[in-house]
C-alpha cells in the first residue's frame, strides 16, 4: 500500500524531525510505503486541519496512492472535511497506532484492551463516514434514514463496548489474582521508548525467547519471566509496552491496568537507547506517562546500546549504568546495581539450622541471600541477607 503523508510544523523543528521519523517508522510497520511528505509551518486549521491550498496540492499528488495519512489525531469533523476534498482514504496517526496494536496483541487481555480503544476512537468519527455515504448516494432525501442509521450504528457499537468492557474487567481479574501468588520475589519491570531494547535486556536476563525486533511496538503485552541474580535470588521481571510520543489517549486508558504491575515493582529499568539523536526526548516523553499512570516506583536508568555511538550529548540521570543488552556489555554493573537497590532493606542475619530441618534449609537458601554457611556438628549456621521481617519470623533459630 502506498501513502501520502501529511503533517504541520508548528511546533519547534526538533519535535517536528522526531514526529516525522516516527510516523514514516509507523508506517514501515504497517507495510505502508511513503510516496511524498507534504508539511506546512501552520497552526492546525479548525476544518481542514491543514490550509485548503495544500488540501489542493495534496490532490494534484494523489496518483497511484490508496491512501493520505496525517500526522495527528484528526477531529471527527477534519476527518469527514478532508475524506469528501480528497475523495481518498484518509487515515491519521492514532489509526496506524491502533493498527499496529491489534495485529500484534496476543494476549487476550492486550486484544481487548486495544478494541476498547478502537471502540472510543471510532464511535465520533461514523458520523463523518455514513453521512459522506448516505451523501453520495441519494443527496437529502436520503438523509433521515441516513442518521438513523447512525443511531442504530452507534447504539450497537456502545453495546458492544460494555460487553468488551465487562470481559476485560473479568480477565484482569484473573490476572491479578495470579500476580498475588508470587511469594517473596521481587518485581523488576523494564520501561521505556519503543524500540530501546527492552525485550533484547529480558532476554538477556531470562535466556527465553520475547519476540524482539527492530520495530515499532514489538512488545505489547507485559510478559512476565523468572530470572536468577548472581546472589542467587530468583526475581520476577517484566516486560512491557513500549512509549512513543503523541500516544493515543484511549490506548494509555486501555493499557493502564497492564501498566499496573509497573506501579506495584519494586524497582523500574527505565531502557533507554542511548544512541538515539532523541534519546533525551523520548526519556522525557516516557516519565510524563509514567506521572500520568501515578507511578512512583524507584527508578534506575539504564542506557543502552552503548556499543554504537552516542548521536546526541546525554547527561545521564542518577542513578545509571550504560550497558548494550545485544553485546552483553556491563550486563554485570546493571546486576549490582539492581541488586543494591531491590535488596537495600535487608539485613544480615545468622540462623542455625538442625540437619532435621533440611527443607527450611533449602526454602531460606532460595528466598534469601547466602552470604555464608558452616556445617557444625549439630546445625548448618547460615549468614543470610533476608527482608528484615525474617529476623523475627526465624528467631528460634537465632540461637544455637
Ligand atoms: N546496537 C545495539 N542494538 C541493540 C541493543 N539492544 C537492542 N538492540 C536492537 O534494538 C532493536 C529493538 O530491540 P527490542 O528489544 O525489540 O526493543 P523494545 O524496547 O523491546 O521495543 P518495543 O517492544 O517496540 O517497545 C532490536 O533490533 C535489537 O536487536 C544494543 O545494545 N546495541
Ligand atoms: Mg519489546
Amino acid at each position: 500500500m502506498k501513502a501520502i503523508l501529511v503533517a504541520l510544523k508548528y511546533t519547534t523543528d526538533y519535535d517536528f524531525d522526531i514526529s516525522i521519523k516516527e510516523l514514516k517508522e509507523l508506517c514501515r510497520a504497517c507495510q505502508i510505503e511513503v510516496t511524498h511528505i507534504v508539511t506546512q509551518a501552520a497552526d492546525p486549521n479548525k476544518t481542514t486541519y491543514v490550509g485548503i491550498g495544500k488540501i489542493k496540492e495534496i490532490r494534484h499528488l494523489i496518483e497511484d496512492e490508496d491512501m493520505v495519512i496525517f500526522n495527528e489525531e484528526l477531529t471527527p469533523l477534519q476527518l469527514r472535511n478532508i475524506s469528501d476534498l480528497l475523495g481518498i482514504e484518509v487515515k491519521d496517526r492514532t489509526d496506524l497506532i491502533l493498527r499496529i496494536f491489534e495485529s500484534r496483541a496476543r494476549t487476550k487481555e492486550a486484544k481487548l484492551q486495544v478494541e476498547v480503544a478502537r471502540l472510543k476512537y471510532e464511535l465520533p468519527r461514523l458520523a463523518g463516514a455514513h453521512e459522506e455515504m448516505y451523501s453520495q448516494q441519494g443527496g437529502s432525501g436520503f438523509r433521515g434514514s441516513g442518521e438513523q442509521q447512525i443511531e442504530i450504528e452507534r447504539r450497537h457499537i456502545r453495546r458492544h463496548m460494555a460487553q468488551v468492557y465487562k470481559e476485560l474487567r473479568e480477565v484482569t481479574k484473573e490476572r491479578q489474582t495470579q500476580r498475588k501468588r508470587r511469594e517473596n520475589m521481587k518485581v523488576v519491570a523494564l520501561v521505556g521508548y519503543t524500540n530501546a531494547g527492552k525485550s533484547t535486556l529480558l532476554n538477556l536476563f531470562t535466556q527465553k525467547k520475547v519476540y524482539s525486533e527492530d520495530m515499532l511496538f514489538a512488545t505489547l503485552e507485559t510478559s512476565t519471566r523468572q530470572a536468577v541474580l548472581k546472589n542467587n535470588r530468583t526475581i520476577l521481571m517484566s516486560d512491557t509496552v513500549g512509549f512513543i510520543s503523541q500516544l493515543p489517549h484511549h490506548l494509555i486508558e486501555a493499557f493502564k491496568s497492564t501498566l499496573e504491575e509497573v506501579k506495584e515493582a519494586d524497582l523500574i529499568l527505565h531502557v533507554v537507547d542511548a544512541s538515539s539523536p532523541y534519546a533525551n526526548k523520548q526519556i522525557e516523553v516516557t516519565n510524563m506517562v509514567l506521572k500520568e499512570l501515578g507511578v512512583e516506583t524507584p527508578m534506575l536508568y539504564v542506557y543502552n546500546k552503548c556499543d554504537l555511538e552516542q548521536a546526541e550529548f546525554i547527561v545521564p540521570r542518577d542513578p545509571y549504568v550504560f550497558i548494550s543488552a545485544k553485546n552483553n556489555l556491563h550486563i554485570d554493573k546493571l546486576e549490582d546495581e539492581i541488586i543494591k537497590i531491590i535488596y537495600k532493606d535487608e539485613e544480615r542475619i545468622t540462623l542455625y539450622i538442625p540437619y532435621e530441618e533440611g527443607d527450611l534449609y533449602k526454602k531460606l537458601i532460595r528466598e534469601t541471600t547466602l552470604i555464608k554457611e558452616e556445617f557444625q556438628d549439630e546445625c548448618i549456621a547460615i549468614t543470610i541477607e533476608a527482608p528484615t521481617y525474617y529476623a523475627n519470623k526465624y528467631s528460634r533459630y537465632r540461637k544455637v
